[in-house]
């Protein structure tokens, strides 16, 4: 299969040299090319360049994207999309007054999403988040990665994982898989916390592995979720099965989360409200990358991570949706570009890299998605006719992603 798209007003995230990630001042710059042309072969960018050097190729399905820009997809790097119904009610809790950890004490929040989640069948489940995958690929992600941690027993943690390995081989967009048993305690264990935590040790970890259903480890290691002792356990048995953590951390407290996850070579500390100058100290010499979820301090009301000291002291962010019911109920990263550029002082080239070179290293998958580069995925979407690549933060709510290819197929 090969495709010729012409005419391209500018072609935004090139790389020709393999990056790891940008960082600090780096991320500023956003390496493009105006009037351009893509080519892709065999579902892989294979060359791309200036319209005034266009090669011919006779044989290759011809596009025009005359006024339109060309992005490679956003990779969403952290989402909870597989869920059952919806929690509307404690938003509006919320606004009446009540805090995250106080509707999570009463039973509602995570404990909430997994008595339905555990009353829902697999069919139901993978239609219901498939329609989720259908949406964010159409509003430009191309690459995502999703997390268990509604189940809360060896069962139903296990039947979200299989939901998501199921996505993976029925949808075209590219899917990472994340085991979160450990995202809160569930009822039958209240009080004792470290029995749930030698059950996730024991048991679910072991069967994880064993059907080979996730890539990552994830504990929310928080305020009033799992202490750093409990974090630290439950990563160095994952460890064993060769699971690297990406971790929520920071979200409530300074928690010493960030810490715990580069002490363990974590690909991702995510969330971050509360990171310090230690906090930061730690995450540079690193390979662990910050990922920042405004959506969920957007949709809480909560103070917003501090991107621009992180940025400034020399980090690279990345932004991810936190697709969930309960603190994110959307996956828009177009927004998600908006609400860093507004709430975060991220400028749009910050962003932009944060959510597409930067987010694809949070979910390992640097060497093939993130940018526009031979021999990558064919992952990109065309835009609706923009004047700038700063217009796609700006417009806040209009749909800009107008055409998506996957794998170089229109989608
Ligand atoms: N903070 C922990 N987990 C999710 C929220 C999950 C929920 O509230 O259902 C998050 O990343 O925001
Ligand atoms: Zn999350």
């Amino acid at each position: 299969m090969k495709l010729l798209v012409k005419n391209i007003k500018k072609l935004v995230q090139i790389e020709d040299m393999p990056k790891t990630w940008v960082a600090g001042s780096d991320m500023k710059e956003l390496p493009s090319i105006d009037d351009a042309y893509l080519y892709i072969y065999d579902g892989l960018f294979a060359d791309f360049g200036p319209m005034s050097s266009c090669p011919d190729h006779p044989d290759a399905e011809v596009v025009d994207a005359t006024g339109c820009m060309v992005f490679p997809s956003f990779c969403d790097s952290h989402t909870h999309l597989v869920y059952a119904g919806s929690r509307e009610i404690e938003y509006v809790d919320k606004i009446r007054g009540l805090s995250y950890e106080e509707i999570a004490k009463r039973g509602g929040g995570i404990l909430n999403s997994a008595e339905r989640l555990r009353a829902a069948s697999e069919d139901e489940l993978f239609e219901s988040a498939m329609e989720r995958i259908n949406e964010i690929v159409s509003l430009g992600t191309g690459a995502v990665e999703v997390k268990s941690g509604y189940g809360l027993s060896t069962e139903s943690e296990l039947k979200m994982l299989r939901v998501i390995r199921r996505i993976r081989s029925e949808s075209p967009i590219t899917v990472k898989s994340t085991f979160l048993g450990a995202h809160a305690v569930p009822m039958e264990y209240r009080g004792r916390q470290s029995e749930y935590v030698d059950l996730i040790v024991k048991e679910m970890i072991p069967q994880v592995a064993a059907e080979n259903l996730a890539d990552y480890i994830d504990v929310f290691c928080d305020k009033g979720f799992f202490t750093v002792e409990e974090t630290e356990r439950m990563l160095e048995a994952a460890a064993k099965y060769g699971l690297r953590p990406k971790i929520h951390a920071n979200e409530l407290a300074l928690s010493g989360g960030i810490q715990l996850g580069v002490k363990h070579s974590a690909l991702s500390v995510d969330h971050l409200e509360f990171t310090g100058e230690e906090e930061i100290a730690s995450l540079l010499d690193s390979t662990t990358m910050a990922t920042l979820l405004p959506g969920a301090a957007f949709f809480l009301g909560m103070d917003y991570p501090p991107a621009r000291k992180m940025i400034d002291a020399g980090l690279p962010v990345a932004l991810a949706s936190d697709y969930n019911p309960g603190s994110s109920p959307s996956g828009d990263m177009k927004f998600i570009l908006s609400l860093a550029c507004v709430k975060m002082r991220m400028v749009p080239e910050e962003a932009i890299n944060a959510a597409t070179i930067n987010s694809a290293y949070a979910m390992g998958l640097s060497g093939t998605h993130g940018s526009i580069s031979r021999g990558k995925i064919a992952n990109f979407f065309i835009t609706k006719p923009i004047p700038s690549y700063e217009y796609m933060p700006y417009a806040y709510t209009q749909k800009l992603v107008d055409r998506v290819f996957l794998n170089g197929k229109r989608i």
